[in-house]
């Protein structure tokens, strides 16, 4: 069977809980927005594949969960990623208000 991509990339969302990690996940690969807050257990992914110069791009953005509790599991899935994305709230997220 024909390989349906060039290149394949793992992407990692990390973030504290409640930040927007899923939903950033969701509206790139689904266009969607659901203001329902689902808090991620454990880890969840989506693949979306693009085309760079005329070349198939296969991504699989793997989506953290950011409570605590989780870590253990979710730092288990940094290994083989290209791009670890931080994700952070600037009104809520306390290291921010400290700095304004
Ligand atoms: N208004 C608004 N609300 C947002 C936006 N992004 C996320 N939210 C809301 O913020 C809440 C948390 O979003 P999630 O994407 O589930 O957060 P998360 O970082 O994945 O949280 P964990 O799964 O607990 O790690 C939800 O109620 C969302 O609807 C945004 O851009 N605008």
């Amino acid at each position: 069977m024909a390989k349906k991509y060039d290149f394949l990339f793992k992407l990692l969302l990390i973030g504290d809980s409640g930040v927007g990690k899923t939903c950033l996940i969701i509206r790139f690969a689904e266009d969607n927005f659901n203001s329902t807050y689902i808090s991620t257990i454990g880890i969840d992914f989506k693949v979306k594949t693009i085309e760079v110069d005329g070349k198939k791009v296969k991504l699989q953005v793997w989506d953290t969960a950011g409570q605590e509790r989780f870590k253990t599991i979710t730092t288990a899935y940094y290994r083989g990623t290209i791009c670890k994305h931080v994700v952070f709230n600037i009104f809520t997220s306390s290291k921010i208000k400290n700095i304004l």
